[in-house]
């Protein structure tokens, strides 16, 4: 499972075969959850990744896949659950984050679409859901969570890249995602859901131009990050509040999250700018994935300070 596995992109068949064998391998440590299904009836399988260390931990969400054709974003999911695992009790970033945090890894939040873009159309973005009013197929599941539902940022329009979906958390998708958050909203202290590309470090709101009632806190955490980014790899990442730094996005998780009561809450875009795009080499999947993990790190550790 080493090697050149984690610095390929896999199928779904693959992906799926994966999480079961990481959760049968690592039982000490992985948990195979299923919180769902998709519009194709495919499995939502997350893993819960936590230590046995006596202590009663808060938790950290990642969702990797919203978006089908971003399919750098599966790989990091794939790629922290590796380090984790590989270097728990052995680099202490991840040991402190682990002690202190579970974490919970969705690696395909959009399976139906992921599958779609190795089989049909590699730049296909929404899920696969089939409307009553229109021949085109699929929302965008990053507009169909209910916070500024469908406001300017997304389309009504069933065949735009941005269809909001029927009504908020229509998906199925979107809904096991937010039915499993305010399930845990208790414990849930921290947000990410993984995109590419154009390299940005980003937090709400995207649906509004107001600010986050921590917005400075929320920056400083994006601009360590970026910072440390640029002195170790030497790359740019933008940051700041997603309507500021990249565009008006209603409906999307990150802020249906922070509006929840999860006070940390990001999204990260990551590489490239737009060399490849959304086409990102598998030669770059391990630098894509550790300028995202100290990104992760200085985020996750930054806010463990805090509270
Ligand atoms: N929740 C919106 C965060 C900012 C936009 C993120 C991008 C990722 Se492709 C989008 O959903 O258009
Ligand atoms: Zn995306
Ligand atoms: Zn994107």
């Amino acid at each position: 499972m080493k090697g050149m596995f984690f610095e390929s992109y896999h199928s779904l068949e693959d992906i799926y075969h994966w999480i079961n064998k990481t959760s049968q391998e690592y039982s000490h440590m992985a948990t195979l959850i299923l919180i769902g299904s998709s519009y194709e009836k495919r499995p939502l399988y997350m893993l819960k990744l936590s230590v046995q260390n006596g202590v009663s931990k808060n938790a950290v969400w990642m969702d990797c896949g919203i978006h089908a054709r971003e399919w750098i974003s599966p790989a990091f999911c794939l790629w922290f659950v590796n380090y984790a695992i590989t270097f728990y009790n052995v680099n202490s970033d991840i040991t402190a984050m682990l002690n202190n945090m579970d974490f919970y890894i969705l690696p395909v939040m959009n399976p139906d679409g992921y599958k779609y873009t190795w089989t049909t159309n590699r730049m296909w973005r929404k899920n696969r859901s089939r409307s009553k009013d229109s021949d085109c197929v699929g929302a965008d599941l990053n507009r169909n969570f209910d916070a500024n539902w469908c406001t300017q940022g997304a389309s009504k329009r069933p065949c735009d890249e941005t269809y909001c979906g029927a009504y908020p958390e229509s998906e199925p998708e979107a809904q096991a995602v937010a039915q499993f958050l305010r399930s845990h909203r208790d414990t849930v202290k921290m947000y990410f859901s993984i995109h590419s590309y154009s390299q940005m470090l980003l937090f709400p709101y995207s649906c509004t131009y107001d600010r986050a009632e921590n917005h400075d806190e929320l920056l400083a955490l994006v601009k360590k990050a970026a910072e440390r980014i640029r002195i170790y790899y030497r790359n740019v990442y933008k940051f700041g509040s997603g309507a500021e730094t990249i565009y008006l996005a209603p409906g999307g998780s990150d802020d249906w999250a922070y509006k929840l009561g999860i006070p940390y809450s990001f999204t990260f875009e990551l590489q490239d700018r737009g060399r490849y795009g959304f086409l990102l080499p598998a030669k770059l999947i391990s630098k894509a994935c550790s300028e995202a993990l100290l990104a992760l790190k200085t985020i996750v550790l930054g806010v463990l300070e805090k509270i």
